[in-house]
């Protein structure tokens, strides 16, 4: 007994051990010092190596006939910088292993050191790999090339591995063989890193460079046909070089989700066993009623597509047919969006705060006596009910009801109250009937609701392999799927919910969501926040994911007039992109951007790739309060206009009164979320129903797009999550300012030159006057960046120029005409002023 004691205490204090070895490893901090000791090391190996080209021939009979007495004593003769342990490692490495490719087993440490320092973001398997091929193709080439320099020289470059491997093959496939096999093993590495490869090989298979020569060489309209027809150059090289814009999508899309499936695996699939035995249903017969309850656990079926609303007043948008010929750029390789970030890490799921408690429970107890009571409260009022369901969801129950024959259904919709009464619960829902099902559901909260985390959510299947262009996770169905929507395709979205409901929660969600999905090149927000506080976790993603005014003021806005500005300067954005996608015939940014990536969209004309702007605005009642119209106005525009070219807006706000949601913003914002207020006619403003005055708050919400609301729990990310998110994203590299949108001149304001004071020159005005003739372009932002001053003081300088008549009125957009052709006509301008 004594023994089996002094063993189980044993085993106990080695577990132990073991934790605290793990979780000592876990550490930042011995990952750090260990990544440090690794780059040293590197750096060790570095001199070492190098050390041994120079010092190797004085050193080698030293290091091979030297005994190991010898090696240790001080005065041992050994030439290496990096004393006889070095020369001893770099023999061993450089001429018994791998020869000179050696080095790369060092970059491979400093990478490694450096990940582990984080100091650099990257995925240590795929340097592994790369350096190892690396490591022995090389070895293998140096080792068969030359061959011949083992025989009289201390250094062996493809070390003894490289000679025996080389020199095998050699007897294998003889050495034409051996270089034909280089040559391959070569291009399928390049293939591996990169597949532009295959556009080149492409190329060089078509022989097109030469096509290409010959054609600068003739004169236009001298190629002969039968040159034209064989060569075929035009839908030969277009075809493949939108052949690989797929196959790159393809192998970038297979690649994330292998990295990313292994980190996610395990958190989404949420399987409910009701009896305990694996059955998925369950029925119970009980004995003094003649009421069959079921019990269904939750089913991860395909969820129905959300009915798609019409956007009303989206204006006609016509499309004009092409008539001149079609633009088709000099290059033909695609063009890459994320090149300029091409090395950008999507953020790791193991960024958000993992629950234990995920998946739901199902209380017995709880759902008997519920059930007794709705049974009951039914009967009592001489309702009769032929079949009873349970469906067990985060935090709210669904118990679908079939009544027998002839009961009408607004009497049991009639007893909403009774039935809150009697289970004397908050947030009963009666639905009735369900939609589609001839039943009627009663929606009752558990007594233990769970919370639905991010990590579950983003890291699950259906978000992970979502093909929308902006997807939204917003959290989960009472079914306990992953309930998703494009936003895309909504296109704006309304978020209403009394104070401390979930709205902040649920607008992270829906940022979070996006940050997880797009590439910076490819999305940017407008982030409005008149709290101050909420959003200014983003701001350090300003380079990377936000978009602001020119002015040098900060990316989250806070300030009522900057809100109009910015608001009016998306008005401007939206202009300019319906220009843009009128004049290159598409109908909308996603086929503008496409046309713009297989280069048939001319840059210098203008045309430049399209992010997705989202515009999300918290607590929007202050902003109408303050600023009324200056607001509503543009709002109303961009709702109304702006699908088309990618900018979409998501406002919130907790007071969803009349004068603040208005007939025009509802109007064009069809999807709504509704957190939970405190009135039925709140509810009635955002939903046009009743239902979000029953919900249960933090997080319970309700979604609606279309003809019936969704009751969705929202996924719970909470402020720390989003702080490491963005930190992950800001430590790496981003553009170099936060996307710049246009600048707009309040036509109000600016238009009024009677204020301005010609005879308080700015002293900048003769300089930024000599700036704009020089460039032939009136661009107040060009004026702000050759002398980093604000957008104000530009806007000012630029103004006094117009006075002066040396610049146009404001002409949008577009920079103002000028109207100095040199300066001598500026000096005689200036003159006069005086
Ligand atoms: N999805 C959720 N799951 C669990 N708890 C939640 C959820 N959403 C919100 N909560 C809880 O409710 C609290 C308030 O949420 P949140 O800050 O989002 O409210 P709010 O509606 O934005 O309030 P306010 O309008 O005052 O900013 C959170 O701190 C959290 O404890």
């Amino acid at each position: 007994m004594a023994k089996k004691n002094s063993t189980t205490k044993d085993t106990e204090l080695s577990l132990s051990f073991f934790e605290k070895v793990s979780t000592l490893l876990k550490s930042e901090t011995v990952h750090f010092v260990i990544g440090l000791v690794l780059v040293i090391f590197s750096v060790y190996l570095l001199l070492a190596f190098t050390s041994f080209f120079f010092t190797g021939a004085a050193d080698q009979s030293i290091i091979d006939g030297g005994s190991a007495q010898e090696l240790i004593s001080t005065n041992n003769g050994v030439k290496n910088y990096a004393g006889s342990r070095g020369a001893q490692l770099a023999s061993y490495l450089i001429n018994d292993c791998f020869g000179v490719s050696s080095f790369l087993i060092l970059v491979f440490l400093a990478v490694a050191g450096l990940k582990l320092m984080r100091v650099r973001v990257v995925r240590l398997w795929k340097w592994f790999v790369g350096c190892s091929l690396m490591l022995v193709w090389f070895s293998v080439f140096f080792g068969f090339v030359f061959v011949d320099l083992y025989k009289d020289s201390f250094l062996y470059l493809g070390g003894m591995h490289g000679y025996n491997v080389s020199n095998w093959l050699v007897s294998q496939v003889g050495a034409p063989g051996v270089w034909l096999l280089l040559l391959v093993t070569a291009i399928c590495f390049l293939i591996y890193l990169s597949t532009r490869t295959i556009i080149w090989l492409r190329r060089l298979f078509s022989l097109s460079f030469l096509k290409r020569k010959e054609k600068a060489e003739s004169a236009p309209g001298e190629t002969p046909e039968e040159f034209k027809t064989s060569w075929g150059a035009k839908e030969h090289t277009s075809a493949p070089a939108s052949e690989v814009v797929e196959a790159e999508k393809e192998f970038e899309k297979e690649e994330d989700a292998a990295t990313e499936k292994e980190e996610i695996e395990p958190l989404h699939e949420i399987t409910l066993d009701l009896g305990g035995n694996g059955e998925r249903t369950k029925s119970t017969k009980f004995a003094d009623e003649d009421v069959t309850m079921t019990f269904e656990t939750p089913v991860s079926e395909p969820m129905p597509p959300l009915r798609e609303q019409p956007v009303e007043k989206e204006p006609a948008f016509q499309v004009e047919k092409a008539e001149e010929e079609e633009y088709v750029g000099a290059e033909k390789e695609p063009y890459n969006p994320r090149l300029d970030l091409e090395n950008y890490h999507y953020p790791t799921i193991d960024l958000m705060k993992h629950y234990d408690d995920n998946g739901p429970t199902i209380d017995m107890a709880e759902q008997n006596a519920n059930k007794d009571k709705i049974i009951n409260t039914l009967r009592s009022f001489g309702i009769e009910i032929s079949t009873i369901k349970a469906t067990v969801g985060p935090t709210v129950t669904l118990y679908e009801i079939t009544p027998e024959q002839g009961v009408r259904i607004s009497k049991i919709r009639g007893l909403e109250d009774d039935i809150a009464l009697s289970l004397s619960a908050l947030g009963i829902r009666i639905i009735a009937p369900i939609p589609g099902k001839g039943t009627i559901g009663i929606e009752v909260p558990n007594s233990n609701p769970k919370i639905v985390s991010g990590q579950s959510i983003i890291g699950s299947k259906k978000f992970q392999e979502s093909t929308y262009d902006l997807p939204v996770a917003l959290g989960k169905t009472i079914t306990n799927e992953v309930f998703m929507v494009d936003l895309c395709k909504m296109p704006h979205m309304l978020v209403a919910g009394a104070t401390g409901q979930g709205k902040s929660v649920g607008l992270n969600a829906i940022i979070t969501s996006l940050l997880y999905k797009k590439h910076p090149a490819e999305l940017k927000f407008v982030l409005v926040d008149p709290k101050k506080v909420e959003f200014s976790i983003y701001s350090v993603i300003e380079h990377h994911f936000l978009a602001k005014l020119p002015d040098g003021g900060d990316a989250i806005i806070t300030d009522v007039t900057k809100v109009v500005q910015t608001l009016n300067s998306i008005c401007v954005e939206m202009d300019t992109r319906y220009d843009l996608l009128k004049a290159a015939h598409v109908r909308n940014v996603k086929e503008y951007n496409e046309k713009f990536i297989s280069r048939h969209l001319n840059p210098e004309k203008g045309h430049k790739f399209m992010p997705y702007i989202v515009v999300v605005i918290d607590e929007f009642g202050d902003l109408i309060m303050t600023a009324g119209k200056d607001v509503e106005l543009p709002i109303a525009r961009i709702a109304q206009l702006a699908r088309a070219v990618g900018i979409h807006m998501i406002i919130a706000t907790q007071r969803p009164t009349t004068n603040i949601i208005t007939g025009t913003i509802k109007a064009n914002f069809p999807a709504r979320v509704a957190f939970r207020v405190s009135a039925m006619v709140d509810s009635r403003t955002i939903l046009d129903r009743p239902g979000a005055n029953q919900l249960i708050g933090r997080g319970d919400m309700l979604f609606l797009q279309g003809a019936d609301p969704v009751r969705v729990q929202c996924a719970f990310i909470d402020t720390p999550e989003v702080a490491e998110i963005t930190k992950f994203i800001a430590r790496q590299q981003g553009y170099p300012t936060a996307f710049y949108l246009p600048e707009y001149v309040d036509e109000n304001a600016g238009g009024d030159l009677g204020d301005v004071d010609m005879g308080r020159l700015d002293p900048l005005f003769e300089d930024a006057a000599r700036l704009i003739i020089i460039h032939q372009q009136g661009s107040t932002s060009l004026i702000q960046r050759k002398f980093a001053i604000g957008y104000n003081r530009a806007g000012r300088i630029m103004d006094q120029l117009e006075k002066a008549g040396i610049v146009g009125p404001a002409q949008g957009s577009k920079p103002r005409e000028v109207f100095c052709i040199d300066e001598n006509d500026l000096e005689m301008r200036l003159n006069n002023l005086q």
